[in-house]
């Protein structure tokens, strides 16, 4: 039986946060909830001397989410926005004000989302951004996928990057591509995410205090899913348009169609859809088979009304490239897979989307 969003909230509302006396939920401390089949993932927000009251809280969710037959529950917890800023960042927080707003030199900003995990939203985000570098645009790469931040390994960075003035941050470059991951901020094998400040902070000092310099486009990973991050981002930036990534599988395309109703919601244009993993093709014979069903992205795509920007194969060589940090649209850049990319590429500057 796969467990909902709202049972997972239904079930935290019987928790009661002894510190407001509201449920935990109503008291406001959820934070970023993602469930997807067989995982359910929070952050808890917390005033940091609280943490000794609200570490039973915790540990009563993780329990009766557990209880609920979910297999994977984390719920990390972070510190309030009041709390001490990160480590790295001293005295850079500012207030900002409510409203979205524009980031500094950055022309345009395209987020790359998807309904469900793994179906290679990553890979798109590294090859879209290193293919439009190709083209010679200026181009930013955001990796706010918080669950398992991916970006540094795409794109063969590491290191962490440095603060001279302890107020904005450096990003790091690589392939022609300007870029900064929370994965750079903390181990790769570090479990869970961001430990300390608060998460939508953290998000928002990606954006604004980063030195982006002048970008014609900011390519922005989202975290899979419809949850806090993707509503922070659009709410707090104006997202130029969003792609949404599936595989041709009826799960994930229904988890696609949220992510589009939830940006339609949000008012963020859908330049379109990009269908992964479409065909396999056996990188010893050529062979093309269709593991996850054919077609069924360019259907639902013309249901919605809007675009198939491209059909991406299943191939070896796109996980072993980005794999080992230069995406095929880098390391075999006139190969076939890779000419879907640079297509894809080639069409959202022609139509003065990046
Ligand atoms: N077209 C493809 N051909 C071969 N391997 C692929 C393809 N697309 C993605 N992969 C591989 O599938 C795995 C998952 O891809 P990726 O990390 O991009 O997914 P994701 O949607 O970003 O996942 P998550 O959001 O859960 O981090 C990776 O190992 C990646 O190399």
């Amino acid at each position: 039986m796969s467990v909902s969003r709202e049972d997972v909230l239904n079930a935290l509302k019987t928790i009661a946060d002894p510190v407001s006396g509201k449920d935990m939920v109503e008291a406001g401390l959820v934070r970023a909830l993602n469930v997807e089949e067989g995982s359910a993932r929070f952050v808890m927000e917390i005033d940091p001397a609280k943490a000794q009251v609200l570490e039973p809280v915790r540990a009563a969710a993780e329990a009766k989410l557990k209880e609920m037959g979910i297999d994977k529950v984390s719920v990390a917890m972070t510190a309030h926005a009041a709390a001490p800023k990160a480590p790295d960042l001293k005295g850079a927080a500012k207030p900002k004000p409510q409203g979205p707003q524009s980031v500094p030199g950055v022309a345009r900003i395209i987020a790359v989302a998807s309904g469900k995990g793994g179906v290679g939203k990553s890979t798109v985000s590294a090859n879209l951004a290193t293919a439009l570098a190709a083209e010679g645009r200026k181009v930013g790469l955001l990796d706010a996928d918080v669950y398992g931040p991916s970006q540094p390994r795409m794109l063969g960075v590491s290191g962490r990057p440095a603060s001279p003035d302890g107020k904005t941050i450096l990003p790091l470059r690589n392939h022609g591509v300007t870029l900064m991951s929370l994965g750079l901020m903390t181990q790769e094998d570090e479990a869970v995410v961001w430990r300390g400040p608060m998460l939508m902070g953290a998000l928002q000092q990606m954006l604004f205090q980063v030195q982006w310099g002048a970008l014609d486009v900011l390519i922005v990973d989202l975290p899979p899913g419809t949850g806090d991050v993707q509503m922070t981002l659009a709410q707090k930036t104006h997202l130029n348009g969003a792609i949404v990534v599936s595989t041709p599988q009826d799960v994930a395309l229904l988890d696609a169609r949220k992510g589009i109703d939830m940006f339609n919601k949000l008012n963020v244009p859908i330049y379109g859809l990009i269908e992964n993993m479409s065909t396999h093709i056996c990188s010893n014979c050529g062979h093309e088979e269709h593991i996850f069903g054919h077609g069924g992205v360019a259907k639902e795509a013309q249901k919605m009304g809007v675009p198939l920007m491209g059909e991406i194969p299943l191939h070896l060589d796109i996980r072993t490239a980005a794999d080992g940090g230069a995406p095929i649209v880098v390391s075999a850049p006139n190969s076939p897979q890779a000419q879907v990319f640079r297509d894809i590429a080639k069409k959202l500057i022609a139509d003065g989307q990046a």
